[in-house]
């Protein structure tokens, strides 16, 4: 790719410069940024190689087009950029719905321009370019919407593209992904995963936004029961709670653009909370107990590794004690041995009293190894 043009240098779209410029210095990447602070951090920390004077110059010549402002932005940039756009432009966006887009996409571009709405599933809870990370998306699901003339309505189908995804293959593949789409979700080191974008609205309702309300509430739940119930939060309440300190801007435009979407799951979660609560008072313990072993299955089947449901890594639990140097021995002593750790959580915390870590492999032979020397470190290490 010669040149591409990145409109929204905050987190996600300086990440995606990052990425992109890491893998591919040859490519050109034109910035805008309505924040001139956020373009000069951006140029500054090498996520673009120039910055344009407004949106329509950084688009114009470039071959992919990439739309990385808040999600009730989208359609002005688009129709701000859509006079220049030559013919065989590419055009994405990283909003996080993709029914409106797509639809404001499908009225202001002229047709001979192709846009494929498109969606990371990696983030943060603070934005801005400040924020922004090369590897945020590495073995992240990258969802994009392509559509054929005429064929998108109705095709509520999702394919993984050139890996399995646990879903039955689709007549989707109809619609035809740009390879410029495609260059961009391997730049940025993530997988990419086809999908209609009502389809998609309705999926992030349920596993990103609504969770999204839920942390706010239970924070607030939490402040209000009082200081003393937030002093006893352990590990349980932190994860479940970090996205709290998300930004409301951001926030305030995907409720809005996924309103209806967001509103049925709130509805059925209320109804599968009210049927908790039904069990909790009648004591029905083989209803609590059949609801958490679905739940505990459901949940254990996701990869932590790939930040969605993909093929998975090896992976190893560490039992960390909680000392100087113990995560620097631990890296230093796999690095010395040529094992490469591919993804790292930390489990669970208990200050003051260690916690656990999750090391991922990229095979079983290299897992072994690892918990070899780990062992020999004098260290408790198992396959998870
Ligand atoms: N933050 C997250 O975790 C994720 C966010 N997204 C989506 O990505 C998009 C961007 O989000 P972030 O990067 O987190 O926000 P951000 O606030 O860090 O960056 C947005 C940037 O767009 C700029 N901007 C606003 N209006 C503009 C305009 N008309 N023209 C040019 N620049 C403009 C802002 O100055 C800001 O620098 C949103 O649509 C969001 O829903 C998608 C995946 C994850
Ligand atoms: O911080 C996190 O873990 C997130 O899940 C962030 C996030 C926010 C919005 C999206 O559309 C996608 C991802």
């Amino acid at each position: 790719m010669n040149r591409i043009a990145l409109i929204g240098t905050g987190l996600i779209g300086g990440s995606l410069g990052l990425a992109i410029r890491a893998r591919h210095p040859e490519t050109e990447v034109a910035c805008f940024d309505a924040s001139g602070d956020e373009a000069a951090l951006a140029l500054a920390r090498g996520a673009a190689t120039h910055i344009a004077p407004s949106a329509r110059e950084a688009a114009s010549g470039a071959e992919l087009v990439v739309l990385a402002v808040p999600t009730g932005a989208v359609a002005e940039v688009l129709r701000e950029i859509a006079p220049v756009l030559a013919p065989g432009t590419v055009v994405t966006d990283v909003a996080s719905v993709k029914g409106p887009v797509v639809r404001a996409a499908r009225e202001v571009l002229p047709p001979q321009v192709t846009f494929v709405g498109g969606h990371p599933m990696a983030g943060a809870e603070k934005g801005g370019m400040a924020h922004a990370d090369a590897l945020l998306f590495e073995n992240a699901v990258y969802v994009l919407t392509p559509e054929a003339p005429g064929e998108a309505e109705g095709a509520a189908q999702t394919q993984g593209v050139g890996y399995t995804l646990p879903i039955p293959p689709s007549p989707f593949d109809r619609c035809p992904i740009p390879p410029e789409a495609l260059w961009l979700v391997e730049a940025a080191g993530a997988r990419a995963v086809r999908m209609d974008a009502d389809r998609h609205d309705a999926v992030v309702a349920s596993v990103s936004h609504l969770p999204q309300l839920l942390a706010v509430a239970l924070v607030q739940h939490a402040a209000q029961t009082g200081d003393d119930a937030l002093a006893l939060a352990a590990g349980g309440f932190r994860d479940m709670t970090r996205i709290a300190s998300s930004p409301f801007g951001m926030w305030g435009d995907i409720l809005g653009a996924n309103r209806d979407a967001v509103l049925g799951a709130l509805d059925a979660f209320a109804r599968g909370l009210g049927d908790l609560r039904a069990a909790v008072s009648a004591g029905a313990t083989p209803d609590l107990r059949e609801a958490f072993g679905q739940a505990a299955g459901v949940r254990d089947a996701i990869p932590s590794h790939s930040k969605g449901f993909l093929a998975p890594l090896a992976e190893v639990t560490l039992w960390a004690e909680d000392r100087v140097g113990f995560l620097a021995g631990v890296t230093g002593a796999l690095s010395d041995a040529g094992l490469n750790i591919k993804d790292m959580e930390l489990l669970r915390v208990r200050e003051g009293a260690g916690g656990a870590f999750r090391l991922a492999f990229a095979d079983g032979a290299t897992a072994d190894a690892a918990i070899g020397v780990l062992r020999a470190r004098g260290l408790r290490a198992e396959r998870r």
